[in-house]
């Protein structure tokens, strides 16, 4: 046999699942979400998944959805993906960069992104799609110009073993 591998994983599979592996490493018990930052040249810059900050521990701040008190609810701790994957980039710029991420972000990434500098964001999934929240992230991203990109799965099953 010669010449290259021929099954080798494409740009968008290998960046995708780095995105999926990141969300892994989630607590969160519903929903699990991870990004991936990526140059224009295809460098791994940053990534990151949802969680709270640093010194709120995940076993005594609270991972409810509902609650009579939002206090008790993760909302009011819970870091996005994408703000994480922003926030641990530690180089200069992230300026004309792509973000890879597992759900659509919400206004308030949007927000982040755009003031960043990220163009174009390639998305696996979009289940609040109809909420306010990721409406006005659609307003506020196509106005200022960045690139939505739903991820076009393969379907291919991405093993690894550790
Ligand atoms: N684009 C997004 C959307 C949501 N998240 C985080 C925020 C929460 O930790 C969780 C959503 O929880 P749910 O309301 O589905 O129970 O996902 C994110 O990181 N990025
Ligand atoms: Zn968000």
């Amino acid at each position: 046999m010669s010449g290259k591998r021929q099954d080798y994983i494409s740009w968008d599979e290998y960046f995708m699942g780095v995105a999926e592996l990141s969300a892994m490493r989630s607590k969160d018990p519903s929903t699990q979400v991870g990004a991936c930052i990526v140059s224009q040249d295809n460098k791994i810059l940053s990534m990151g998944y949802n969680g709270f900050p640093k010194g709120c521990p995940d076993d005594t701040f609270p991972w409810e959805r509902e609650g009579d008190d939002p206090y008790e609810t993760k909302y009011f701790y819970s870091t996005h993906s994408e703000l994480n994957a922003i926030l641990n980039y530690r180089g200069g710029s992230l300026e004309g960069s792509k973000i890879y991420v597992t759900l659509f972000p919400c206004n308030e990434c949007a927000k982040a992104i755009i003031q960043c500098g990220i163009k174009t964001i390639i998305y696996a999934d979009d289940k609040y799609g109809d909420t306010a929240a990721v409406r006005a992230s659609k307003r506020m991203l196509r106005s200022a110009g960045v690139e939505l990109k739903p991820y076009k799965a393969t379907g291919r099953k991405l093993e690894v073993k550790v």
